[in-house]
């Protein structure tokens, strides 16, 4: 057995991923082609590199089927109900920083927080006989955060990208997303709740509490966590 690490396939987060193990001499590579889910580890002898989906590694290290893996605090947060008892933060990355924010159209002049949002999706209901809807991919969290805030007159609507482009396309009144230069918002016309984030996110190292070690294992990971000082 070798201890499993599972690193994003593509994109900013696995090229930071590979800088920062790189910075704690640990080269990580991708095998053959820019399209082989295959890699290498090198600089450190008994770990194996796994290239996933950001979206899957909560669900490899919950599964036990990888030991380590580096994702979002959000998106371990919204596909494992129990990720404290699931995983376990091992190192924060200080890169891939996100904040899941509700947004609103920038023309919603008398909504600026949860509870304008509140009141404008009763009367929202009162006057268009459906649910004020907000479309995002985070249905977890956005629940959560709606019912302790006593949001109760909203419909989700799945989005798994461009979420931001739902409110001018008309299948969303409002949006929950993450946002990161804001950029995209600003873009799109929408505007931020002020009553501060859903969630902030950064890249993290996460362990698996459930994934078997063997001895060779616990050694591999006692040098490794060393290494990370
Ligand atoms: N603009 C951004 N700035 C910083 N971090 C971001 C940004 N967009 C996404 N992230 C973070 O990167 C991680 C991966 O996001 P996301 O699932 O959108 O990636 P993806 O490339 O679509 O991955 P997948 O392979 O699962 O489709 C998440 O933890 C998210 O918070
Ligand atoms: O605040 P900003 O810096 O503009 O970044 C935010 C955008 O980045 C992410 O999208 P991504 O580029 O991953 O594409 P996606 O819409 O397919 O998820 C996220 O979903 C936002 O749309």
């Amino acid at each position: 057995m070798t201890l499993k690490l599972g690193v994003p396939s593509k994109g900013r987060l696995m090229e930071k991923t590979f800088e920062w193990f790189a910075q704690h001499g640990i080269t990580l590579s991708r095998n053959g082609s820019e399209r082989e889910y295959a890699g290498s580890v090198e600089g450190i002898d008994g770990m194996s590199l796994v290239l996933l989906s950001a979206g899957e590694i909560p669900r490899e290290l919950a599964a036990g089927r990888i030991h380590l893996g580096v994702t979002g605090t959000d998106l371990v947060q919204e596909k494992l109900p129990l990720w404290e008892q699931q995983v376990c933060p091992m190192e924060e990355l200080a890169f891939g920083h996100a904040d899941l924010i509700l947004a609103v159209p920038r023309a919603w002049v008398d909504v600026d927080t949860l509870d304008d949002l509140d009141a404008v999706a009763a009367a929202f209901r009162a006057r268009h006989g459906f649910r004020l809807r907000i479309a995002t991919k985070y249905h977890r969290l956005v629940r959560e955060y709606l019912r302790q805030g006593g949001v109760a007159d909203y419909a989700l609507v799945d989005s798994q990208g461009a979420t931001e482009g739902t409110v001018a396309n008309e299948t969303a009144e409002a949006i929950a997303d993450i946002t990161s230069s804001g950029e995209t918002l600003r873009a799109n016309h929408l505007k931020v709740l002020s009553d501060g984030p859903i969630l902030r996110s950064q890249a993290t190292l996460w362990r698996s509490r459930v994934a078997e070690l063997e001895d060779a294992d616990r050694a591999t990971l006692a040098t490794f966590t060393a290494r990370l000082g």
